[in-house]
């Protein structure tokens, strides 16, 4: 089996990870531009890991200006075989209370101001996205989640809004008679971009507040936000060490197919090809332009 390397995605209030062996803040260079921050490398739990600060250390970039192309573009070119998203979000529904985590298995993406897909003129290619997450990766944080007794649900649909601001009361209401059971702003494109670089990802979403829709609750706000987030962040932190302990260990092989989902997905005819656009894509689809 080739080793699977672990890379974690921080939310907000997750802006590192303490018990790293070999524990370095590594920066890397992207054709895509700079990532959000340099990046924690080390061993956890005989696994290596990655881990990624989303918004910057000190939370300097909004859900709208984080580079996300750059930010899995490096987390590829540090190894990263698998994703784990860790995100604060509100709740749309009355039975996920804020301490509780979701691990999201659909997204609806209403973003409108980013940048979504590695490919475009002179190198085109259409990923599926119909199961936009890693079941075999949920599986494992569905084990370690239990394992640690954190009131969790598996399954769920992570409504992505542009943000910054908050919903206002009809949008709230609009996503929950669509049925989504969190919402946040960061979990789209990253979802996107993991497809499209072949890495496996999952969401585990940690509910903060119950958005503007709940009777009792009529806003959100940052401080309230926060303060859950810092209270539930060591369940975070206690997660990422369980799913690491699971990652090159579990019994079941992946059978997801992520890593192979460039495999049908490139349009453009080789000879057709931009030769400055195939440079950049040398990490994210190096198996398939080279190999
Ligand atoms: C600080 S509240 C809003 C902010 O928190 C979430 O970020 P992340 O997914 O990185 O934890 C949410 O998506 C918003 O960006
Ligand atoms: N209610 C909410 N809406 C969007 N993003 C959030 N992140 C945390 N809570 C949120």
């Amino acid at each position: 089996m080739t080793e699977r390397v672990l890379g974690i995605i921080g939310g907000s209030g997750l802006y590192a990870i303490d018990g790293l062996e070999d524990a370095e803040w590594v920066s890397v260079d992207s054709p895509w531009g700079k990532p959000s921050d340099a990046v924690l490398c080390g061993v956890l739990n005989g696994t290596k890991l990655r881990f990624l600060p989303r918004h910057g250390r000190g939370h300097v970039q909004s859900p709208s200006s984080i580079n996300y192309r750059a930010n899995i573009d490096v987390m590829k070119r540090l190894g990263c075989t698998d994703i784990l998203s860790i995100s604060a979000c509100g709740s749309l529904k009355e039975e996920l209370p804020p301490g509780h985590f979701v691990i999201v298995d659909q997204f609806i993406d209403r973003t409108f101001a980013r940048e979504k897909s590695f490919f475009g003129p002179g190198c085109v290619a259409h990923v599926s996205m119909a199961h936009p997450v890693s079941s075999w990766l949920g599986d494992l944080c569905e084990d370690g989640l239990k394992s640690l007794a954190i009131p969790h649900t598996r399954g769920g649909t992570y409504m992505v809004m542009e943000g910054p601001q908050f919903s206002s009361l009809a949008e709230s209401e609009l996503y929950r008679s669509w049925g989504c059971s969190v919402i946040g702003m960061t979990n789209m494109p990253e979802a996107k971009l993991a497809r499209e670089a072949e890495l496996r990802y999952a969401t585990v979403a940690m509910v903060t507040d119950y958005d503007c829709w709940h009777p009792d609750h009529d806003h959100v706000d940052v401080e309230m936000v926060i303060k859950t987030l810092l209270e539930n962040a060591d369940h975070g932190r206690d997660l990422v060490r369980e799913v690491a302990k699971r990652l090159n260990t579990w019994a079941a092989e992946p059978t997801c197919g992520c890593d192979r989902a460039l495999q049908m997905a490139l349009i453009t005819a080789p000879e057709a090809r931009d030769p400055a656009v195939m440079a950049k894509l040398d990490a994210v689809a190096g198996r398939v332009l080279n190999g």
